[in-house]
């Protein structure tokens, strides 16, 4: 993958020296090429609904879409849709279509498959670095800076110290403890328990990969950030109804769009909102904000949420 400046370093951002290299970029999206234009990914954490992550596919997706276009072209844009749940049991096979290759754009069509059927098809679209006077973008939510947050491990063990939780609480926020999920996350506004009230569909966190992976290869970057983004974005339609809970919830598709250089392994700011939910669906918006306040990249979402009342006692 081609070398570019991934902006500007922050200075939490763990060294080669003194973390271990992210599980995502040594394995995850490390995919393994099995012929011109086709690759196998494997799985690294798989979500409690046991169907494989659908960042992780779109993230694999990406990174075979990437593999076949010029270093001088940067991934812009994405869009896909999960047409069948990924199974955990065996690795995913990409096969990428070169669809279209112009002078300043390129145009990848990626199928993921298992047992012979699409999981996901996936557009995904490159473009050359071209200057423009025209440029603006929205202003980055004020919110305190990551380091004067806990992490959702910390949180955990704070609600688990609370001397009258509920033995059903305990046993669901050690199950969560121990998802090794590859992504760090620290909420903006985290619930002061572990049962929450009703609040708008908005949340703010800060997120970055696990590990380090390092300045330049800005695509790889683009390949985490995809796989990063579709972590908790779908439960922010829930928000506004601790009363339900999903007894079954998935991503339907997923878009992206790619807008200035950033590292995955530096926090950002993930601003998620929910503007509608309806008939068992629900559509949400991201934006993943560079610390220094620049706009990184935003995506949207439609998810199924089939849901069912839940009583006081059976809240976990
Ligand atoms: C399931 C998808 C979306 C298509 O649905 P459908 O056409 O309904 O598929 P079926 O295979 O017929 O049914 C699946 C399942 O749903 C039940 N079902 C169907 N219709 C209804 C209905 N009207 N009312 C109630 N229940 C219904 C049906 O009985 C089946 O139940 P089961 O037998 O118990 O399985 C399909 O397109 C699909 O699965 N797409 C893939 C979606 C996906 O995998 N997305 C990515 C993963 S989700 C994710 O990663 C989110 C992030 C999680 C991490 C986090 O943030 O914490």
């Amino acid at each position: 993958m081609a070398e570019r400046d991934a902006g500007e370093s922050d200075h939490t951002t763990a060294s080669p020296q003194n973390d271990l290299r992210s599980v995502l970029v040594t394995s995850v999206l490390n995919l393994e090429e099995l012929d011109v234009d086709l690759y196998r990914g494997t799985h690294h954490w798989v979500p409690r609904s046991q169907r494989l992550f659908g960042g992780q596919i779109v993230g694999q997706a990406l990174v075979a879409a990437a593999k076949s276009v010029g270093d001088n072209l940067f991934a812009h844009s994405l869009h896909c849709y999960f047409v069948r749940a990924g199974d955990p049991k065996v690795p995913v096979l990409y096969q990428v279509e070169r669809t279209r290759d112009g002078r300043s754009f390129a145009v990848r069509s990626v199928k993921a498959v298992q047992h012979g059927q699409p999981i996901l098809t996936c557009q995904a679209s490159f473009h050359m670095q071209q200057p423009s006077p025209l440029q603006h973008q929205f202003t980055m939510p004020q919110v305190p800076q990551p380091e004067d947050l806990l992490t959702v491990e910390e949180l955990i063990h704070l609600y688990l110290s609370k001397p009258d939780l509920a033995e059903k609480s305990k046993q669901g926020l050690n199950k969560l403890l121990a998802n090794e999920v590859p992504i760090e996350i620290k909420p903006v506004n985290p619930p002061h328990s572990f049962t929450r009230a009703a609040s708008e569909p908005r949340k703010l966190f800060w997120v970055r990969a696990r590990g380090h992976i390092g300045e330049g290869n800005m695509k790889l970057h683009c390949c985490v950030a995809a796989y990063v983004s579709d972590f908790a974005l779908l439960g922010t339609a829930l928000l506004p109804y601790p009363n339900h809970r999903a007894h079954f919830s998935a991503s339907l598709d997923h878009a992206m769009w790619f807008h200035s250089t950033f590292r995955a392994d530096e926090w950002m700011l993930y601003e998620c909102e929910s503007p509608w939910a309806g008939g068992s669906r629900a559509l949400i918006q991201g934006r993943l904000w560079r610390r220094d306040g620049v706009l990184a990249a935003s995506c949207s979402q439609e998810g199924v949420l089939r849901v069912k009342e839940v009583t006081e006692s059976s809240k976990l």
